[in-house]
Protein backbone atom coordinates (compact mmCIF):
# COMPACT_ATOMS: atom_id res chain seq x y z
CA UNK A 1 0.00 0.00 0.00
CA UNK A 2 2.14 2.90 -1.10
CA UNK A 3 -0.65 5.26 -2.01
CA UNK A 4 -1.25 5.93 1.56
CA UNK A 5 1.55 8.09 1.91
CA UNK A 6 3.13 10.57 -0.72
CA UNK A 7 6.62 10.37 1.13
CA UNK A 8 6.45 6.75 0.13
CA UNK A 9 5.98 7.40 -3.73
CA UNK A 10 8.91 9.24 -3.97
CA UNK A 11 10.68 5.88 -4.13
CA UNK A 12 8.54 5.07 -7.54
CA UNK A 13 10.67 7.46 -9.00
CA UNK A 14 13.38 5.81 -8.83
CA UNK A 15 11.55 2.40 -9.87
CA UNK A 16 10.25 4.33 -13.45
CA UNK A 17 14.11 5.13 -13.88
CA UNK A 18 15.04 1.70 -13.48
CA UNK A 19 12.12 0.86 -16.03
CA UNK A 20 13.18 3.75 -18.83
CA UNK A 21 16.90 2.39 -18.50
CA UNK A 22 15.66 -1.37 -19.06
CA UNK A 23 13.66 -0.56 -22.21
CA UNK A 24 15.99 2.10 -23.92
CA UNK A 25 18.27 -0.90 -23.29
CA UNK A 26 15.86 -3.34 -24.95
CA UNK A 27 15.47 -1.07 -27.85
CA UNK A 28 19.03 -0.63 -28.65
CA UNK A 29 18.95 -3.92 -28.23
CA UNK A 30 16.55 -4.45 -30.79
CA UNK A 31 17.69 -2.04 -32.97
CA UNK A 32 21.48 -3.54 -33.01
CA UNK A 33 19.55 -6.96 -34.27
CA UNK A 34 17.57 -5.25 -37.06
CA UNK A 35 20.58 -3.79 -38.35
CA UNK A 36 22.40 -7.56 -38.28
CA UNK A 37 19.42 -8.78 -40.23
CA UNK A 38 19.46 -5.94 -42.38
CA UNK A 39 23.06 -6.99 -43.59
CA UNK A 40 22.08 -10.36 -43.82
CA UNK A 41 18.88 -9.52 -46.25
CA UNK A 42 21.20 -7.14 -48.23
CA UNK A 43 23.90 -9.98 -48.72
CA UNK A 44 21.72 -12.20 -49.86
CA UNK A 45 19.99 -9.98 -52.76
CA UNK A 46 23.31 -8.91 -53.58
CA UNK A 47 24.18 -12.38 -54.24
CA UNK A 48 20.82 -13.33 -55.94
CA UNK A 49 20.68 -10.17 -58.09
CA UNK A 50 24.59 -11.60 -59.43
CA UNK A 51 23.16 -15.09 -60.06
CA UNK A 52 20.02 -14.25 -61.67
CA UNK A 53 22.03 -11.71 -64.21
CA UNK A 54 23.51 -15.30 -65.49
CA UNK A 55 22.05 -18.46 -63.57
CA UNK A 56 23.88 -20.73 -65.53
CA UNK A 57 26.87 -19.64 -64.90
CA UNK A 58 27.10 -18.47 -61.78
CA UNK A 59 25.66 -22.32 -60.38
CA UNK A 60 28.75 -23.56 -62.72
CA UNK A 61 31.05 -21.52 -60.65
CA UNK A 62 32.29 -24.44 -58.01
CA UNK A 63 32.96 -21.09 -55.36
CA UNK A 64 29.72 -20.00 -56.08
CA UNK A 65 27.96 -23.10 -55.37
CA UNK A 66 29.63 -23.44 -52.47
CA UNK A 67 28.74 -20.31 -51.22
CA UNK A 68 24.68 -20.94 -52.29
CA UNK A 69 24.67 -24.20 -50.17
CA UNK A 70 26.54 -22.28 -47.29
CA UNK A 71 23.68 -19.61 -47.32
CA UNK A 72 20.83 -21.84 -47.23
CA UNK A 73 22.45 -23.86 -44.60
CA UNK A 74 24.52 -21.87 -42.07
CA UNK A 75 23.75 -18.49 -42.79
CA UNK A 76 20.38 -19.28 -42.70
CA UNK A 77 20.82 -20.75 -39.50
CA UNK A 78 22.50 -17.50 -37.76
CA UNK A 79 19.37 -15.39 -39.37
CA UNK A 80 17.27 -18.39 -38.14
CA UNK A 81 18.44 -17.36 -34.67
CA UNK A 82 18.91 -13.93 -34.30
CA UNK A 83 15.46 -13.92 -35.49
CA UNK A 84 13.75 -16.34 -33.07
CA UNK A 85 15.74 -15.61 -29.93
CA UNK A 86 14.09 -13.30 -27.77
CA UNK A 87 16.13 -10.45 -26.31
CA UNK A 88 12.91 -9.64 -24.36
CA UNK A 89 12.74 -12.24 -21.95
CA UNK A 90 16.01 -11.57 -20.96
CA UNK A 91 15.51 -8.18 -20.15
CA UNK A 92 12.84 -8.95 -18.09
CA UNK A 93 14.41 -11.94 -16.43
CA UNK A 94 17.16 -9.07 -15.48
CA UNK A 95 14.70 -6.58 -14.41
CA UNK A 96 12.77 -8.95 -12.39
CA UNK A 97 16.43 -9.73 -10.50
CA UNK A 98 15.88 -5.95 -10.16
CA UNK A 99 12.66 -5.51 -9.08
CA UNK A 100 12.94 -6.86 -5.28
CA UNK A 101 15.44 -4.00 -4.72
CA UNK A 102 12.84 -1.81 -6.12
CA UNK A 103 9.64 -0.21 -4.73
CA UNK A 104 6.49 -1.55 -7.12
CA UNK A 105 2.93 -0.58 -6.71
CA UNK A 106 0.35 -3.50 -6.55
CA UNK A 107 -3.09 -3.03 -7.87
CA UNK A 108 -4.72 -2.44 -4.92
CA UNK A 109 -2.60 1.07 -4.93
CA UNK A 110 -3.54 1.62 -8.40
CA UNK A 111 -7.37 1.23 -6.94
CA UNK A 112 -6.43 3.31 -3.86
CA UNK A 113 -5.14 6.04 -5.79
CA UNK A 114 -7.87 6.32 -8.30
CA UNK A 115 -10.28 6.07 -5.71
CA UNK A 116 -8.53 9.21 -3.33
CA UNK A 117 -9.04 10.79 -6.92
CA UNK A 118 -12.54 10.24 -6.84
CA UNK A 119 -12.92 11.46 -2.81
CA UNK A 120 -11.76 14.57 -3.58
CA UNK A 121 -13.46 15.15 -7.08
CA UNK A 122 -16.67 14.55 -4.33
CA UNK A 123 -15.13 16.53 -1.18
CA UNK A 124 -14.29 19.84 -3.08
CA UNK A 125 -16.46 19.15 -6.08
CA UNK A 126 -13.94 19.24 -8.49
CA UNK A 127 -15.16 18.74 -12.09
CA UNK A 128 -14.18 16.31 -14.35
CA UNK A 129 -12.71 18.27 -17.16
CA UNK A 130 -10.88 20.33 -15.24
CA UNK A 131 -9.33 17.14 -13.28
CA UNK A 132 -8.74 15.42 -16.77
CA UNK A 133 -6.59 18.90 -18.04
CA UNK A 134 -4.19 18.36 -14.28
CA UNK A 135 -6.49 21.55 -13.37
CA UNK A 136 -7.07 21.73 -9.26
CA UNK A 137 -9.25 24.70 -8.66
CA UNK A 138 -7.96 26.83 -10.94
CA UNK A 139 -4.58 25.80 -10.66
CA UNK A 140 -2.39 23.74 -13.41
CA UNK A 141 -0.24 21.08 -11.44
CA UNK A 142 -0.10 18.40 -13.91
CA UNK A 143 0.12 16.81 -17.09
CA UNK A 144 -3.32 16.36 -18.89
CA UNK A 145 -5.04 13.14 -19.17
CA UNK A 146 -5.36 11.50 -21.79
CA UNK A 147 -8.53 9.29 -23.04
CA UNK A 148 -6.78 5.75 -21.84
CA UNK A 149 -6.03 7.66 -18.53
CA UNK A 150 -9.33 8.77 -18.38
CA UNK A 151 -10.72 5.32 -19.11
CA UNK A 152 -8.49 3.65 -16.61
CA UNK A 153 -10.20 5.74 -13.69
CA UNK A 154 -13.42 4.88 -14.69
CA UNK A 155 -12.37 1.03 -14.94
CA UNK A 156 -10.89 1.36 -11.62
CA UNK A 157 -14.32 2.89 -10.06
CA UNK A 158 -16.13 0.16 -12.04
CA UNK A 159 -13.95 -2.63 -10.20
CA UNK A 160 -15.50 -1.14 -6.77
CA UNK A 161 -19.51 -1.04 -7.50
CA UNK A 162 -18.86 2.58 -7.93
CA UNK A 163 -20.61 3.62 -11.74
CA UNK A 164 -21.34 7.29 -10.26
CA UNK A 165 -17.82 7.45 -11.13
CA UNK A 166 -17.37 5.02 -13.63
CA UNK A 167 -19.91 7.50 -15.37
CA UNK A 168 -17.98 10.32 -15.03
CA UNK A 169 -15.02 9.33 -16.43
CA UNK A 170 -16.14 7.42 -19.28
CA UNK A 171 -17.39 10.11 -20.31
CA UNK A 172 -14.55 12.42 -20.04
CA UNK A 173 -12.45 9.53 -21.53
CA UNK A 174 -15.16 9.87 -24.71
CA UNK A 175 -15.14 13.24 -24.78
CA UNK A 176 -11.18 13.31 -24.81
CA UNK A 177 -10.78 10.21 -27.35
CA UNK A 178 -13.06 13.07 -29.84
CA UNK A 179 -10.23 15.21 -29.74
CA UNK A 180 -7.37 12.72 -29.76
CA UNK A 181 -5.08 12.14 -32.88
CA UNK A 182 -3.71 9.41 -32.18
CA UNK A 183 -5.89 7.53 -30.00
CA UNK A 184 -5.21 6.03 -26.80
CA UNK A 185 -8.32 3.45 -26.21
CA UNK A 186 -11.33 2.09 -28.04
CA UNK A 187 -14.02 4.00 -28.09
CA UNK A 188 -16.23 0.63 -28.10
CA UNK A 189 -14.55 -0.45 -25.18
CA UNK A 190 -15.52 3.24 -23.13
CA UNK A 191 -18.84 2.98 -24.69
CA UNK A 192 -19.54 -0.62 -22.99
CA UNK A 193 -18.84 0.33 -19.64
CA UNK A 194 -20.49 3.57 -20.01
CA UNK A 195 -23.74 1.89 -20.95
CA UNK A 196 -23.68 -0.57 -18.48
CA UNK A 197 -23.22 1.93 -15.58
CA UNK A 198 -25.28 4.37 -16.93
CA UNK A 199 -27.88 1.18 -16.87
CA UNK A 200 -27.35 0.81 -13.43
CA UNK A 201 -27.22 4.60 -12.67
CA UNK A 202 -31.37 3.76 -13.52
CA UNK A 203 -31.37 5.26 -17.11
CA UNK A 204 -32.14 2.68 -19.35
CA UNK A 205 -33.14 5.12 -21.99
CA UNK A 206 -29.49 6.43 -21.98
CA UNK A 207 -27.85 2.77 -21.33
CA UNK A 208 -29.48 2.14 -25.05
CA UNK A 209 -28.41 4.66 -26.61
CA UNK A 210 -25.47 4.16 -25.73
CA UNK A 211 -25.41 0.65 -26.65
CA UNK A 212 -26.76 0.94 -30.11
CA UNK A 213 -23.33 3.52 -30.56
CA UNK A 214 -21.49 0.49 -29.65
CA UNK A 215 -23.39 -1.47 -31.67
CA UNK A 216 -22.99 0.45 -34.44
CA UNK A 217 -19.10 0.09 -34.06
CA UNK A 218 -19.02 -3.14 -33.76
CA UNK A 219 -22.49 -4.56 -35.07
CA UNK A 220 -21.57 -8.67 -33.92
CA UNK A 221 -20.40 -7.38 -30.36
CA UNK A 222 -22.23 -10.44 -28.49
CA UNK A 223 -22.75 -8.79 -24.79
CA UNK A 224 -23.76 -5.99 -26.67
CA UNK A 225 -26.68 -7.12 -28.37
CA UNK A 226 -27.81 -9.47 -25.06
CA UNK A 227 -28.00 -6.30 -23.38
CA UNK A 228 -29.76 -4.35 -26.03
CA UNK A 229 -32.42 -6.93 -25.71
CA UNK A 230 -32.63 -6.42 -21.91
CA UNK A 231 -32.83 -2.92 -22.20
CA UNK A 232 -35.66 -3.09 -25.23
CA UNK A 233 -37.61 -4.92 -22.10
CA UNK A 234 -37.25 -3.15 -19.43
CA UNK A 235 -38.11 -0.21 -21.53
CA UNK A 236 -40.83 -2.07 -22.79
CA UNK A 237 -41.99 -3.62 -19.29
CA UNK A 238 -42.06 0.01 -16.69
CA UNK A 239 -43.16 1.95 -19.89
CA UNK A 240 -40.33 4.71 -18.53
CA UNK A 241 -37.31 6.36 -19.80
CA UNK A 242 -36.75 8.07 -16.17
CA UNK A 243 -33.52 8.23 -14.41
CA UNK A 244 -34.64 6.71 -11.00
CA UNK A 245 -34.11 9.34 -7.92
CA UNK A 246 -30.81 7.97 -6.53
CA UNK A 247 -29.78 8.79 -2.99
CA UNK A 248 -26.49 9.33 -2.23
CA UNK A 249 -26.80 8.91 0.73
CA UNK A 250 -24.38 11.95 0.54
CA UNK A 251 -27.00 14.41 2.57
CA UNK A 252 -25.10 14.04 6.10
CA UNK A 253 -21.82 14.83 4.81
CA UNK A 254 -22.99 18.12 3.20
CA UNK A 255 -21.75 20.21 6.06
CA UNK A 256 -18.43 18.06 6.10
CA UNK A 257 -17.45 18.57 2.97
CA UNK A 258 -18.07 22.14 3.14
CA UNK A 259 -16.39 22.73 5.73
CA UNK A 260 -13.17 20.84 4.22
CA UNK A 261 -13.87 23.36 1.16
CA UNK A 262 -13.57 26.45 4.04
CA UNK A 263 -17.00 27.48 3.05
CA UNK A 264 -18.26 27.36 6.72
CA UNK A 265 -16.74 29.59 9.42
CA UNK A 266 -18.03 29.88 13.48
CA UNK A 267 -20.76 33.00 13.34
CA UNK A 268 -19.70 36.72 14.30
CA UNK A 269 -20.54 36.21 17.65
CA UNK A 270 -18.72 32.88 18.82
CA UNK A 271 -15.54 34.36 16.52
CA UNK A 272 -15.62 37.75 17.93
CA UNK A 273 -15.34 36.42 21.44
CA UNK A 274 -11.72 34.82 20.33
CA UNK A 275 -8.58 36.05 21.25
CA UNK A 276 -4.93 35.77 20.96
CA UNK A 277 -2.07 36.21 23.57
CA UNK A 278 1.19 35.50 24.96
CA UNK A 279 1.62 32.53 27.72
CA UNK A 280 4.07 31.29 29.81
CA UNK A 281 1.60 28.99 32.20
CA UNK A 282 4.05 30.94 35.20
CA UNK A 283 6.81 28.88 34.00
CA UNK A 284 10.03 31.19 34.40
CA UNK A 285 11.81 29.57 31.43
CA UNK A 286 9.30 30.47 29.50
CA UNK A 287 8.81 34.10 30.42
CA UNK A 288 11.46 35.49 28.16
CA UNK A 289 9.69 33.13 25.13
CA UNK A 290 6.37 32.68 25.44
CA UNK A 291 4.02 30.67 23.72
CA UNK A 292 1.83 32.70 20.82
CA UNK A 293 -1.68 30.89 21.47
CA UNK A 294 -4.68 32.15 19.73
CA UNK A 295 -8.02 30.61 20.53
CA UNK A 296 -9.69 28.58 17.55
CA UNK A 297 -12.89 27.96 19.26
CA UNK A 298 -14.43 28.85 23.81
CA UNK A 299 -16.19 25.68 24.67
CA UNK A 300 -14.33 23.13 24.13
CA UNK A 301 -11.46 25.63 24.14
CA UNK A 302 -9.58 24.70 21.19
CA UNK A 303 -6.60 26.88 21.12
CA UNK A 304 -3.35 26.80 18.57
CA UNK A 305 0.43 27.27 19.21
CA UNK A 306 2.22 29.01 17.02
CA UNK A 307 5.94 28.17 16.06
CA UNK A 308 6.18 25.20 18.80
CA UNK A 309 7.92 22.69 16.54
CA UNK A 310 11.14 24.33 14.79
CA UNK A 311 12.12 23.13 11.44
CA UNK A 312 15.13 20.86 12.39
CA UNK A 313 12.98 19.12 14.97
CA UNK A 314 10.53 18.65 12.23
CA UNK A 315 12.99 17.09 9.95
CA UNK A 316 14.36 14.86 12.31
CA UNK A 317 10.70 13.42 13.21
CA UNK A 318 10.12 12.96 9.59
CA UNK A 319 13.52 11.04 9.16
CA UNK A 320 12.69 8.70 12.22
CA UNK A 321 9.30 8.14 11.16
CA UNK A 322 9.82 7.64 7.80
CA UNK A 323 11.17 4.14 7.74
CA UNK A 324 9.27 2.84 9.98
CA UNK A 325 5.63 4.47 8.56
CA UNK A 326 2.73 1.63 8.61
CA UNK A 327 -0.31 2.06 6.91
CA UNK A 328 -1.85 3.49 10.21
CA UNK A 329 -5.09 1.45 11.88
CA UNK A 330 -8.42 2.19 13.53
CA UNK A 331 -9.96 0.22 16.31
CA UNK A 332 -12.61 -2.50 15.31
CA UNK A 333 -15.52 -1.05 17.51
CA UNK A 334 -17.04 -4.44 18.64
CA UNK A 335 -13.30 -6.41 18.99
CA UNK A 336 -11.11 -4.11 19.85
CA UNK A 337 -8.39 -5.36 17.12
CA UNK A 338 -6.71 -3.06 15.15
CA UNK A 339 -7.48 -2.69 11.71
CA UNK A 340 -6.69 -0.99 8.18
CA UNK A 341 -10.32 1.08 7.07
CA UNK A 342 -11.31 2.97 4.22
CA UNK A 343 -12.09 5.98 6.22
CA UNK A 344 -8.33 6.18 7.62
CA UNK A 345 -5.83 6.66 5.31
CA UNK A 346 -2.69 7.87 5.84
CA UNK A 347 0.87 6.43 6.95
CA UNK A 348 1.80 6.33 11.06
CA UNK A 349 5.09 5.77 13.35
CA UNK A 350 5.38 5.98 17.23
CA UNK A 351 8.14 7.58 18.40
CA UNK A 352 9.60 7.75 22.04
CA UNK A 353 11.58 10.66 23.47
CA UNK A 354 14.79 8.22 23.90
CA UNK A 355 15.60 7.88 20.06
CA UNK A 356 16.20 11.82 19.29
CA UNK A 357 16.97 14.75 21.80
CA UNK A 358 14.54 16.39 19.73
CA UNK A 359 11.98 14.18 20.44
CA UNK A 360 11.96 15.34 24.30
CA UNK A 361 12.48 18.43 23.38
CA UNK A 362 8.94 18.19 21.58
CA UNK A 363 7.33 16.21 24.18
CA UNK A 364 8.59 18.51 27.11
CA UNK A 365 7.28 21.61 24.87
CA UNK A 366 4.22 19.38 25.42
CA UNK A 367 4.13 19.16 29.05
CA UNK A 368 4.70 23.28 29.17
CA UNK A 369 2.28 24.02 27.01
CA UNK A 370 -0.42 22.03 28.66
CA UNK A 371 0.42 22.06 31.99
CA UNK A 372 -0.27 18.34 31.75
CA UNK A 373 2.07 15.63 32.63
CA UNK A 374 3.57 13.02 29.71
CA UNK A 375 3.73 10.00 32.09
CA UNK A 376 0.80 8.65 30.84
CA UNK A 377 0.85 9.87 26.92
CA UNK A 378 0.99 7.91 24.35
CA UNK A 379 4.10 8.19 21.91
CA UNK A 380 4.39 10.63 19.98
CA UNK A 381 2.34 9.82 16.61
CA UNK A 382 3.89 10.85 13.41
CA UNK A 383 1.52 10.74 10.09
CA UNK A 384 2.19 11.23 6.87
CA UNK A 385 -1.07 11.90 4.31
CA UNK A 386 -0.90 10.59 0.71
CA UNK A 387 -3.21 11.78 -2.68
CA UNK A 388 -6.83 12.11 -1.20
CA UNK A 389 -5.02 10.99 2.77
CA UNK A 390 -7.60 11.98 5.08
CA UNK A 391 -9.50 10.56 8.11
CA UNK A 392 -13.33 11.25 8.07
CA UNK A 393 -15.26 12.74 11.43
CA UNK A 394 -14.29 10.46 15.01
CA UNK A 395 -13.69 10.98 18.55
CA UNK A 396 -10.25 10.71 19.88
CA UNK A 397 -11.41 9.09 23.35
CA UNK A 398 -13.19 6.65 23.84
CA UNK A 399 -16.64 6.07 24.50
CA UNK A 400 -18.31 4.15 27.02
CA UNK A 401 -19.33 0.95 24.71
CA UNK A 402 -15.97 0.84 23.29
CA UNK A 403 -14.49 -1.11 26.32
CA UNK A 404 -11.40 -2.60 25.28
CA UNK A 405 -10.05 0.75 23.88
CA UNK A 406 -6.92 1.92 25.95
CA UNK A 407 -7.87 -0.85 28.12
CA UNK A 408 -3.86 -2.08 27.91
CA UNK A 409 -1.88 1.02 28.00
CA UNK A 410 -4.09 1.27 31.77
CA UNK A 411 -3.55 4.85 31.40
CA UNK A 412 -7.13 6.02 31.43
CA UNK A 413 -9.06 7.86 28.50
CA UNK A 414 -7.04 10.49 25.97
CA UNK A 415 -8.20 13.58 28.12
CA UNK A 416 -7.16 15.66 25.52
CA UNK A 417 -4.44 15.85 22.12
CA UNK A 418 -1.57 17.99 20.89
CA UNK A 419 -1.83 18.08 17.15
CA UNK A 420 1.36 19.39 15.68
CA UNK A 421 1.12 20.51 11.93
CA UNK A 422 4.55 19.07 10.58
CA UNK A 423 4.22 20.72 6.95
CA UNK A 424 1.90 23.41 5.27
CA UNK A 425 -0.61 22.03 2.77
CA UNK A 426 -1.21 23.55 -0.95
CA UNK A 427 -4.51 22.36 -0.93
CA UNK A 428 -7.07 20.96 1.16
CA UNK A 429 -5.97 18.65 4.63
CA UNK A 430 -7.57 21.20 7.14
CA UNK A 431 -8.33 19.91 10.82
CA UNK A 432 -12.32 20.11 10.80
CA UNK A 433 -14.95 20.05 13.96
CA UNK A 434 -18.23 19.39 12.41
CA UNK A 435 -20.35 20.36 15.59
CA UNK A 436 -18.70 23.77 15.82
CA UNK A 437 -18.44 24.34 12.54
CA UNK A 438 -14.43 25.41 12.31
CA UNK A 439 -11.34 24.64 10.16
CA UNK A 440 -7.98 24.62 11.46
CA UNK A 441 -5.31 25.10 7.99
CA UNK A 442 -2.20 23.21 8.44
CA UNK A 443 0.76 25.54 9.51
CA UNK A 444 3.92 24.74 9.79
CA UNK A 445 5.04 24.53 12.99
CA UNK A 446 1.53 25.47 14.92
CA UNK A 447 -0.07 22.79 16.86
CA UNK A 448 -3.82 22.47 18.18
CA UNK A 449 -4.79 21.18 21.61
CA UNK A 450 -8.01 20.75 23.24
CA UNK A 451 -9.78 18.43 25.80
CA UNK A 452 -11.28 15.60 24.59
CA UNK A 453 -12.95 14.66 28.04
CA UNK A 454 -15.23 17.12 30.21
CA UNK A 455 -13.55 17.53 33.83
CA UNK A 456 -16.58 14.79 34.73
CA UNK A 457 -14.14 12.28 32.89
CA UNK A 458 -17.07 12.10 30.35
CA UNK A 459 -16.78 12.56 26.47
CA UNK A 460 -17.23 15.79 25.64
CA UNK A 461 -19.22 14.95 21.84
CA UNK A 462 -18.42 18.61 20.47
CA UNK A 463 -14.34 17.61 19.75
CA UNK A 464 -15.41 15.04 17.24
CA UNK A 465 -13.66 15.98 14.37
CA UNK A 466 -11.92 14.90 10.67
CA UNK A 467 -8.74 14.84 8.39
CA UNK A 468 -10.17 16.48 4.86
CA UNK A 469 -8.19 15.24 2.46
CA UNK A 470 -5.52 16.31 0.83
CA UNK A 471 -6.15 18.19 -2.18
CA UNK A 472 -2.66 18.84 -3.43
CA UNK A 473 0.70 19.02 -1.67
CA UNK A 474 1.53 16.62 1.47
CA UNK A 475 0.45 16.96 4.77
CA UNK A 476 2.21 15.64 8.29
CA UNK A 477 1.31 15.87 11.17
CA UNK A 478 2.23 14.18 15.12
CA UNK A 479 -0.05 13.59 17.71
CA UNK A 480 0.48 13.63 21.37
CA UNK A 481 -2.56 11.97 23.32
CA UNK A 482 -2.47 12.90 26.72
CA UNK A 483 -4.13 10.50 29.28
CA UNK A 484 -5.98 11.14 32.36
CA UNK A 485 -3.51 9.51 34.76
CA UNK A 486 -1.60 11.80 36.72
CA UNK A 487 -3.24 14.86 35.74
CA UNK A 488 -5.13 15.37 38.72
CA UNK A 489 -3.19 17.91 40.59
CA UNK A 490 -2.93 19.16 37.13
CA UNK A 491 -6.93 19.34 35.75
CA UNK A 492 -9.02 19.33 38.66
CA UNK A 493 -11.88 17.09 38.17
CA UNK A 494 -15.71 17.98 38.79
CA UNK A 495 -19.03 17.98 36.90
CA UNK A 496 -18.70 20.50 33.71
CA UNK A 497 -15.89 22.75 35.44
CA UNK A 498 -14.46 24.81 32.35
CA UNK A 499 -10.67 23.90 31.58
CA UNK A 500 -7.83 25.52 33.67
CA UNK A 501 -7.56 29.38 32.53
CA UNK A 502 -4.21 30.05 30.83
CA UNK A 503 -1.98 32.32 32.38
CA UNK A 504 -1.37 35.61 30.07
O1 LIG B 1 -4.53 15.15 10.76
C1 LIG B 1 -5.43 15.81 11.30
O2 LIG B 1 -5.71 16.94 10.91
C2 LIG B 1 -6.22 15.20 12.40
C3 LIG B 1 -5.71 13.85 12.80
C4 LIG B 1 -6.55 13.18 13.81
O3 LIG B 1 -7.61 13.60 14.12
C5 LIG B 1 -6.10 11.94 14.45
O4 LIG B 1 -5.06 11.41 14.05
O5 LIG B 1 -6.75 11.50 15.41
FE1 LIG C 1 -8.32 12.66 15.90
Amino acid sequence: ELYTALAELEGLLHTEHALITTIENYISAQEQKMLLLRKYVEAYMEQYEKASEDVQAYVENPINAYLLVKRLTTDWKLVQNLITRNTGEEFIADFDELKSSLKFPSDEDLNGAAVALTRLQDTYQLDTSSLAKGEINGVKYATELTAADCFELGRQSYTNNDHYHTQLWMMEADERLKREVNQSVERSEILEYLAFSTFKLGDVGLALDLTNKLLELIPTHERARGNKVYYEDEIAKTNSVQPKNISWNRQARMSYEALCRGEISPSDTIAAKLKCRYVNNGNPFLMIAPFKVEEAYLNPHILIFHDVMADDEIATIKALAQPRFQRATVQNFMTGALETAQYRISKSAWLKEIEHKHVADVVQRVEDMTGLTMETAEELQVVNYGIGGHYEPHYDFARKEEANAFKSLGTGNRIATVLFYMSDVAQGGATVFPYLDIALWPKKGAAAFWYNLHSSGDGDKHTRHAACPVLAGSKWVSNKWIHEDGQQFRRPCGLERPPPEYTA
